[in-house]
């Protein structure tokens, strides 16, 4: 059995091209209560917790967990509280290019795991205040790392792109296949 223990709906998505058939339980951690760390380490150390809680509740299973950050002059931007957090977020971004990272943990049944940390380089357009105004009030920054949805209306936001595409949705699936792969 494999369980991906996330609620985010564009990972059950992008988790249906890899395996048929799997089960959905968020693990529903606070996000509050881990200690301050570099992007690449902080992604990875959700990831794990996250594939932890969910691996103690069903020893039997294969547990899938990630956790999406953007980075930007080595600050993280998680998802924005309000509409004023998104529009600051995308003022910081604009013009200029930032990371996003994922954190992939997958837990076997015998107790293994494999953690990775996925980054791509993205690139924004130089934007207008009227551009992100707009932007924000259509909602969609605000569930969202970095304030920014690359497959919704944000993709007129980005100018290029350096890496995996899925990986800024939030799975990255070539990489997470051969992970999985890897094992059997
Ligand atoms: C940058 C970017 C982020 N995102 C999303 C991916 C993630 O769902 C979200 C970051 O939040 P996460 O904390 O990684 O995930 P989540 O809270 O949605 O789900 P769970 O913890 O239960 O797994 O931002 C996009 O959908 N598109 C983008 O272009």
């Amino acid at each position: 059995m494999i369980i991906l223990a996330s609620g985010s709906p564009r990972r059950q998505e992008l988790l249906r091209r890899v395996v048929p058939e799997f089960s959905v339980e968020p693990a529903q951690i606070d996000e509050r209560a881990l200690p301050v760390l570099a992007p690449r380490a902080y992604v990875q150390r959700l990831a794990m917790t996250k594939c932890a809680t969910v691996a103690q509740r069903h020893p039997g299973a294969t547990v899938i967990a990630a956790d999406t950050m953007v980075a930007f002059n080595g600050q993280l931007l998680g998802k924005p509280q309000t509409a004023e957090a998104a529009t600051a977020m995308l003022e910081q971004l604009s013009g200029q290019t930032h990371q996003v990272h994922t954190g992939m943990c997958v837990a076997w049944p015998d107790k293994t795991a494999r953690q990775v940390v996925v980054t791509t380089e993205v690139t924004f357009w130089p934007l207008t205040s009227v551009e992100i105004a707009d932007y924000v009030a259509t909602g969609e920054p605000l569930d969202k790392a970095g304030a920014y949805g690359i497959q919704g209306q944000g993709a007129l936001l980005v100018k290029a792109i350096k890496g995996d595409y899925y990986n800024v949705v939030g799975l990255p699936i070539s990489t997470l296949a051969r992970l999985l792969t890897a094992k059997q």
